[in-house]
């Protein structure tokens, strides 16, 4: 065998080859070798099925709310709306012009119309006078007998009257009653987190409450001995807890509940009780650090021992293949890696979904965009991939182009903060060619 053929697994310490080596001629990346699929006890689990197992465990959380929509604001519905009105409330102009009925206009044009009046958004509409017209503003309601307004640019202005030249088309420039929704039409469905757009129409229909879902507890801790805070001084080997704020950051959302619970030392008491009180309190208990085999790492056997169930652990998915879900008491848990690239990672991918799932939301998985890769690439199949990477403008083809950033990132939170999005490799994928399609997820 070629020297250049063999190549060592940093994670795993084996030598392993790749027989009959085309791809000699490109470079062999680095992120193949920090990636065995083959060392520990068990095999690992695909991503989508520790995510599905994850959903499986959540429901929306039950106890709704009603609030008015001011402080409604990004939260979850937790029923249909349903109007109770039509919209437009009445017919009404949707041009400042003249009001008019068309059934007058009788015989060649030009017409000549006297104007009799004016009415404003925020006027009664009355009746429209026999054989004149009235000066009418957007939003106006429009008066009984009119059928057509004429946009003020269309007529020519003789002192109190108006010359048309052409004639208007029944209906022209008339917002009718009920276009826009009906009478008991739904307004939003259950399960819609409330944004700019839902407030609207929700505001436009008169409502000013709505039934909501009640916020869901989270409970948020890291574990590690290193981990000290921002601004504290550092002892040597210690290092600043990322993870706490990347993932207070992530959770700061109008439908969570947070209960940050801080850095926790390496101590299995002290993690034990932690977790204890993380699941009395909380809908869903989040930690990071300690899922690895390593002598410090806790948390899996811990869960176990206070009851909890592991229902995933060890998924192939990179980064973050050292990553659990599971219960404790009446809440879920998922563990996610101390690595804070791989923590994120498997937060957006295994555990975002789970908590919106939680919220009541009725999509909770992410949406991909189609990308192409920049360049070839070659790896290791076996772990789904998910690549920070930075994001071209589309190609010809209308497709973003996708720069993948250096393999063996797991840790390196810097190269995260510079990413646009994430790159998807899937699992089974050992090469990929310059142009190649692929899944990416902006952050
Ligand atoms: N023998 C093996 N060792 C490791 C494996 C393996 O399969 N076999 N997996 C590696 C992978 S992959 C990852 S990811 C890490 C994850 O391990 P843990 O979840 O046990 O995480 P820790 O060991 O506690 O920490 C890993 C790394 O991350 C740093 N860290 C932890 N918490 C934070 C935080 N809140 N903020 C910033 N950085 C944090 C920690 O200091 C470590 O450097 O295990 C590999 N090992
Ligand atoms: O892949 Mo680990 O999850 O290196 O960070």
């Amino acid at each position: 065998m070629d020297r250049a053929d063999v190549r060592i697994c940093i994670d795993c310490g084996l030598w392993l080859w790749r027989a009959g080596l085309e791809e000699k001629k490109m470079v062999f990346e680095a992120s193949a070798l920090n990636d065995c699929t083959t060392a520990g006890p068990t095999p690992l689990m695909g991503w989508q099925e520790a995510r599905a197992i994850g959903l499986s465990l959540a429901g929306p959380v039950d106890g709704d709310v009603s609030l008015p929509l001011a402080q409604a604001v990004g939260r979850v519905t937790a029923t249909p709306c349903a109007s109770p009105v039509a919209l437009p409330l009445f017919d009404n102009s949707a041009m400042d012009g003249f009001v008019l009925a068309t059934s007058g206009l009788t015989g060649q044009g030009p017409w000549t119309l006297s104007v009799a009046g004016r009415i404003a958004a925020g006027d009664t509409a009355g009746t429209l006078p026999r054989g004149a017209a009235l000066r009418i503003l957007t939003g106006a309601p429009i008066p009984a007998g009119a059928d057509a307004v004429i946009m003020q640019e269309h007529v020519r202005r003789q002192g109190a009257a108006i010359v048309l030249d052409d004639l208007p088309a029944p209906g022209i420039n008339i917002r009718r009653a009920g276009e826009d929704l009906v009478l008991g039409g739904e307004v939003l469905p259950a399960g819609r987190e409330l944004g700019p757009r839902e407030l609207g129409v929700l505001a436009a229909t008169g409502q000013s409450e709505v039934t909501l879902r009640r916020r869901v507890r989270v409970a948020l801790l890291c574990s590690g001995s290193e981990l000290r805070e921002p601004g504290e001084v550092l002892a040597p080997g210690q290092i600043w807890n990322a993870n706490r704020y990347l993932l207070t950051a992530a959770l700061a959302l109008p439908w969570v509940e947070l209960v940050d619970l801080g850095a926790v030392p390496d101590n299995p008491a002290r993690l034990a009780a932690a977790l204890n009180h993380a699941s009395r309190t909380a809908d869903l208990v989040i930690s990071t650090g300690g899922m690895a085999d390593g002598d410090e790492d806790h948390m899996p056997r811990l869960l176990r021992e206070g009851g909890g169930s592991v229902q995933a652990l060890r998924v192939a998915i990179k980064p973050g293949k050292p990553v659990g879900i599971g219960t404790l008491g009446g809440a879920i848990y998922v563990g996610l890696p101390g690595n804070p690239v791989a923590a994120f990672v498997t937060w957006l991918m295994l555990g975002a979904p789970l908590l919106r799932k939680l919220a009541g939301i009725t999509d909770p998985l992410p949406v991909f965009q189609t990308a192409r890769l920049s360049a070839p690439l070659i790896r290791r199949p076996g772990r789904a991939e998910f690549r920070p990477a930075s994001l071209r403008p589309a190609g010809p083809d209308g497709l973003p182009v996708a720069e993948l950033m250096a393999p063996n990132f797991a840790a390196r939170i810097a190269l995260l903060a510079s990413a646009d999005g994430l790159a998807l490799i899937p699992a089974d994928a050992d090469r990929l060619d310059a142009g190649a399609h692929i899944d990416f997820l902006r952050f």
